[in-house]
């Protein structure tokens, strides 16, 4: 398995793909378009046939001079000849460049449908930046694998033939001194061949690096600056983009070889054909123009090899790239339509039954058989210490991740046994970080109700305590936010996705509070909207603020992947003594808004 390897992260792979498969995988992007493809084969055809015309044309031409005969009437034959060839090659050109381009299209649609379904674990697993690299660079190119190297093998071994054919009637011998001299030529380019693929398949690996590195950089944009970490991450990004530079100039040479050994066996051939050809003359063999006439056909051989191996040499490339692509397609997709589905129903209620879960099968277990209970309605906080697996409770209730054991509930139905549309409208939910999209507020409001009315979206403002920000904004709505949200402060964005999942209308809301600290106007804010959410819809929060916990209905304090108490506020501070230690040293407090003189 060839690796390019990342200072930083995962290194960035793909399996080899075996040639059965690798056809296989070509020819399913090559399907859908054969009849264009043909299209164009047939115009560059009679383009080639019309070309193939003229030596036949110039040998008569020279017979004619020798008869002292006129020679205008087949040039202006010839010269409507070579136009009308021409001009039906660049349509068929234009046919095979046009289907080329929707190759790509579709490569590229079929690849972002399923990038976007992926299973959360699999996106865990992988590179989104290397994922990116397939769709942009990869795609570009089966290009001319499945179109014009098709035509041009196709074309280029039909007028190689009928090329071979030609010389065979004006010669034989010479035929086989010609033929000799490429066979012993094309068996090195042979050779050449397989170091193509490999050389690009490398050079496309180091593009995903490239891109891995900068998706990694640009989504901690801050922490790279403020960590002075440009410089270094810059050298990472030019070390994958001269691997890349290396293996493609690996690539070129290898094609270089290949291409140019074309020239060399037909000069070769030429040289032979001269000697012998011209001793034949000598010896009354053959005539002087059948010695032209083969020697201009053995001139008009390096078109059709030139194609047949060029095709071959794009094929090396497109098997790489197709191997790229296949091993992309093949990682788990959920399943389709978790688009918008119409919600209907009130508060939801939520149960876990001896949940065990772990990330993977080779980590320990994050749930070690976790129970609770939801009614429908009110608030429930979940609190405990860091790492104590408290966001793994949303991402089993989402089905991001399924349980390695024990069933987790939604309205006393199994999560495994709800289409997955229905369940994940039914929910809203926030992340702790980075829940706000670049774009503009209104993008970011809109983004997971896209019908929602201008109504409803005063009202979630209002809401989530939203509608004075609003006012403030120069744009209002259409403010643009930046980068993962970067122009609001830390509570803006919390509540921002609060009202973009209360704009859905869900029947249960997961808020997993940000840890950051919030001034005492964001933090009356916040609890708020939640409290104001909790009136209508069964909310739960992995609470990280006092405020939040003693706002709620409920409390289930979770320990090591386990709930050890479920109470109230009052309840728990006497009687679980892990909670009384988190009221009273880890719950975020307010800061002062105010700021304090020195
Ligand atoms: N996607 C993941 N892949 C592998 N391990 C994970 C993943 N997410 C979380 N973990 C691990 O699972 C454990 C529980 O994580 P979880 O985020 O549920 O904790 P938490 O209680 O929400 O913590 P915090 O209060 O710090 O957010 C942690 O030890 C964490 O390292």
């Amino acid at each position: 398995m060839a690796t390019t390897t990342q200072k930083t992260g995962a290194p960035v792979s793909t399996p080899k793909l075996p040639a059965r498969e690798t056809w296989r995988a070509l020819y399913q992007h090559f399907r859908p378009h054969r009849w264009a493809v043909a299209l164009g084969a047939l115009f560059t055809l009679i383009g080639a046939a019309s070309g193939l015309a003229q030596p036949l044309a110039a040998m008569v031409l020279v017979e004619r001079l020798g008869e002292d005969r006129s020679i205008v009437g087949l040039l202006l034959l010839l010269t409507a000849l070579v136009v009308l060839g021409t001009a039906i090659a660049s349509v068929g050109s234009y046919v095979l460049e046009r289907t080329a381009e929707t190759v790509v299209l579709v490569a590229r649609r079929n690849l972002i449908g399923r990038l976007l379904r992926l299973r959360v674990p699999e996106v865990e697993r992988t590179q989104p930046g290397d994922l990116m690299s397939r769709v942009t660079s990869d795609t570009t190119l089966l290009r001319s694998v499945t179109t014009s190297s098709i035509v041009s093998a196709a074309t280029g071994s039909l007028t190689f033939l009928a090329t071979i054919a030609l010389m065979a009637v004006l010669d034989p011998v010479l035929l086989g001194v010609t033929l000799g001299v490429i066979v012993l030529i094309g068996g090195a380019v042979g050779f050449v061949m397989p170091k193509i693929a490999q050389a690009t398949k490398q050079s496309q690996e180091a593009v995903g690096a490239i891109s891995a590195v900068l998706e990694r950089a640009f989504g901690a944009f801050r922490t790279v600056k403020a960590s002075g970490a440009e410089a270094r991450e810059a050298s990472v990004v030019e070390s994958a983009a001269q691997e890349a530079w290396r293996h493609g100039v690996r690539s070129a040479k290898w094609q270089a070889l290949a291409g140019s050994s074309v020239g060399l066996a037909v000069q070769m051939s030429f040289l032979a054909v001269l000697g012998i050809g011209g001793a034949r003359v000598a010896s009354g063999a053959i005539s002087v123009a059948t010695l032209i006439g083969f020697l201009l056909y053995l001139f008009y051989l390096i078109d059709p090899i030139s194609q047949m191996v060029s095709a071959v040499t794009e094929y090396q490339v497109g098997s790489a790239a197709v191997a790229r692509i296949v091993d992309a397609e093949r990682l788990e997709v959920e399943e389709p339509g978790s688009s918008v589905a119409p919600v209907t129903g009130g508060p939801a209620q939520v149960a876990f039954e001896g949940v065990t879960f772990r990330y993977r099968d080779d980590l320990p277990y994050v749930h070690h058989g976790v129970d609770f209970e939801v009614p429908g309605g009110g608030m429930t906080a979940f609190v405990g210490p860091s790492g104590a697996g408290k966001t793994t409770v949303f991402g089993l209730i989402e089905r991001f991740y399924e349980a390695t054991g024990g069933r987790v509930l939604v309205d006393g139905r199994d999560v495994r046994d709800w289409p997955l549309a229905e369940l994940r409208a039914a929910i809203g939910y926030v992340e702790q970080d980075a829940p706000v999209l670049a774009g503009t507020l209104r993008e970011n409001l809109v983004f997971a109700a896209p019908d929602a009315s201008a109504e409803a979206i005063r009202e979630v403002l209002v809401k989530a305590r939203l509608d004075g920000l609003v006012e403030r904004l120069p744009d209002g709505l259409d403010t643009v936010v930046g980068h993962r949200g970067s122009k609001l402060s830390g509570g803006e964005r919390q509540r921002v996705a609060i009202a973009r999942a209360l704009l859905r209308k869900p029947r249960l809301l997961l808020l997993d509070e940000a840890t950051s600290q919030l001034d005492a106007v964001n933090e009356l804010a916040l609890r708020d909207a939640v409290a104001e959410a909790a009136r209508e819809t069964t909310v739960l929060v992995v609470a990280h603020r006092l405020s939040t916990v003693t706002l709620a209905d409920r409390i289930v304090v979770m320990d090591a992947g386990k709930v050890r108490a479920v109470g109230t506020h009052a309840e728990l501070v006497s009687g679980d003594p892990l909670y009384g230690e988190l009221a009273a040293t880890q719950f975020l407090h307010a800061e002062s808004a105010v700021p304090q003189a020195p």
